[in-house]
C-alpha cells in the first residue's frame, strides 16, 4: 500500500469507529476485508488510528471536523506531514484537500483541547499532578515505549539483551527496574524471537516491574486482581515466593498457566472460595481495576470513555477490594495496593480512606510513577497493621 492508501484505510476505520465500534474491532474488520495489506501496512494503519485516538481533540481542531478524513488531516498537519503528497487522489489515496481544509486554524485556545483531555478531567489532572499536568497530558499523547522483563530465574539481563540483539531486537537498561529493558529497535519482532518463545523475557512496562520490585519479602503471595498475570509472573520469577492468582473474571487468567509454564514457573489459580480457604497470605497484591489514566498511551480509547460516574464507581470497587483482602493477611503481612492511574482520587485518596476505615493500620510506603520513557503512570502503597 502507498502512504496515501494507508491514510485512506485509517479514515475508513475511524469512520467505522464513529458508528460505535471499538478500535480493535474496527481494525480487525478492515484487515479481514483487506487481504492485500501486508504486516507493515497493517502496522502503519494501526499507528495512524491510535495516534488519532491519543490526540483526538487537537486532530478534530486542526482538521475542522469529527469524521475520519478531518481527524486524519488534523493529525497529519500536527505531525508536520506533507499533506498534498498523501491526499493526491492517486490510486487508493484520499482526494486532494479543499481550500477550506487547507485553511488550518491556529493552535487551540482552550486548555482541555490543547491537552487532549475531556473537559471534566482537566481539574482532576491539575489537582493530582500540579505542575506536572501539562507534561503528563503531553506524554499521554505519544506512542508507548516497549519494555521487557527479563526472567532472572532463567537468565541474566545481559545475556537476554545479547540474545535479543542477535535476533534483531536492540534494548537498553531501564532505570525503573533492574529486570527491565527498554526496546530501542525491532519491537515488532519480539514475539518471534527464541528469547521470547523460551520464556526468557515477557512484555511488561518498566513501572509495573518497579511496583513488583518494591513488594516486601514474604513467601505466600496472593495476586488478588491478577488479570493477564503480568505481575503474578514477575512475582513468580522471584524463586522465594509461592504465588497464588485470583481474578473476579477468571477468563482474564486463561493464558496464565501457559505463560507460567513458558517461564519455567508455576502459579496456583484460585477461585473465591479457594482464596478464603488458602488464607492467610504474607503479601496480598491488589492491582485494582482503575481508570488506566497512567497507561492511556497504550489504550487511548479509555481517555474518551471514562466518565465522572464511572470514576466514582471505580473508587468504590477499589475500596471494596481493599476491605475484602485486608482480613486475609497474616500477622506482619503487607497489603499492596497498585493502580495504573495518575489520579489522586484512585491513589492517595483511597489509601487515606482505607486508613480512616481501618484503625491500627499504617501506610509505611507509597510511590508514584510519572508517565515517562521508562514507564507508565503507576501508584503503589503498602498497608500494614501496626
Ligand atoms: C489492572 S487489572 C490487573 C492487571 C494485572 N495485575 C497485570 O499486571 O497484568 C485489574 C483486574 O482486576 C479484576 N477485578 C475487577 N474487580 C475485581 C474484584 N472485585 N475482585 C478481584 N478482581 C477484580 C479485573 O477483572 C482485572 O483483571
Amino acid at each position: 500500500m502507498t502512504p496515501g492508501a494507508r491514510v485512506a484505510a485509517a479514515i475508513e476505520i475511524l469512520d467505522d469507529m464513529s458508528q460505535g465500534r471499538a478500535a480493535e474491532q474496527a481494525l480487525t474488520r478492515w484487515a479481514r476485508n483487506s487481504r492485500f495489506a501486508g504486516s507493515k501496512d497493517r502496522a502503519a494503519v494501526r499507528d495512524h488510528v491510535f495516534d488519532v485516538l491519543r490526540c483526538r481533540r487537537t486532530a478534530a481542531h486542526f482538521g475542522q471536523g469529527q469524521d475520519g478524513r478531518a481527524l486524519m488531516i488534523g493529525l497529519l498537519h500536527q505531525q508536520g506531514a506533507d499533506l498534498s503528497a498523501l491526499f493526491d487522489g492517486a490510486g487508493h489515496a484520499p482526494p486532494p484537500l479543499s481550500d477550506k481544509e487547507r485553511a488550518f486554524p491556529g493552535p487551540p485556545a482552550d486548555l482541555s483541547t490543547a491537552l487532549n483531555l475531556p473537559d471534566w478531567l482537566v481539574p482532576l489532572f491539575e489537582a493530582s499532578l500540579g505542575a506536572d499536568t501539562t507534561a503528563t497530558a503531553q506524554a499521554l499523547q505519544t506512542r508507548a515505549p516497549v519494555h521487557l522483563r527479563v526472567n532472572v530465574a532463567r537468565t541474566t539481563v545481559l545475556q537476554a539483551a545479547e540474545k535479543l540483539a542477535l535476533e534483531g531486537v536492540d534494548t537498553e537498561r531501564n532505570s525503573l527496574s533492574p529486570t527491565a529493558l527498554t526496546v530501542t529497535q525491532g519491537a515488532r519482532r519480539i514475539k518471534q524471537t527464541s528469547v521470547f518463545k523460551e520464556g526468557l523475557v515477557e512484555l511488561q512496562d518498566g513501572a509495573s516491574q518497579a511496583v513488583v520490585d518494591a513488594i516486601p519479602a514474604g513467601r505466600k503471595v496472593l495476586d488478588y486482581c491478577a488479570g493477564g498475570g503480568g505481575k503474578a509472573l514477575a512475582l513468580a520469577a522471584q524463586t522465594s515466593r509461592r504465588v497464588y492468582a485470583h481474578d473476579a473474571d477468571p477468563n482474564r487468567m486463561t493464558d496464565l498457566p501457559e505463560r507460567a509454564n513458558r517461564a519455567g514457573t508455576s502459579i496456583a489459580i484460585l477461585n473465591h472460595d479457594q482464596v478464603l480457604k488458602t488464607a492467610p497470605y504474607d503479601v496480598i497484591l491488589c492491582d485494582a481495576p482503575c481508570s488506566g489514566s497512567g497507561a492511556w498511551r497504550r489504550a487511548p480509547g479509555g481517555k474518551w470513555l471514562l466518565t465522572p460516574d464511572r470514576l466514582t464507581a471505580l473508587t468504590q470497587i477499589q475500596d471494596d477490594i481493599l476491605d475484602a483482602t485486608a482480613p486475609l493477611l497474616s500477622s506482619g503481612g503487607t497489603l499492596v495496593y497498585a493502580t495504573c492511574s495518575v489520579l489522586a482520587s484512585e491513589n492517595e485518596d483511597r489509601v487515606a480512606a482505607f486508613l480512616d476505615r481501618h484503625a491500627g493500620w499504617a501506610s509505611p510506603f507509597q510511590r508514584r510513577f510519572g508517565v515517562t520513557s521508562q514507564g507508565d503512570g503507576f501508584f503503589t502503597a503498602h498497608l500494614t497493621r501496626e
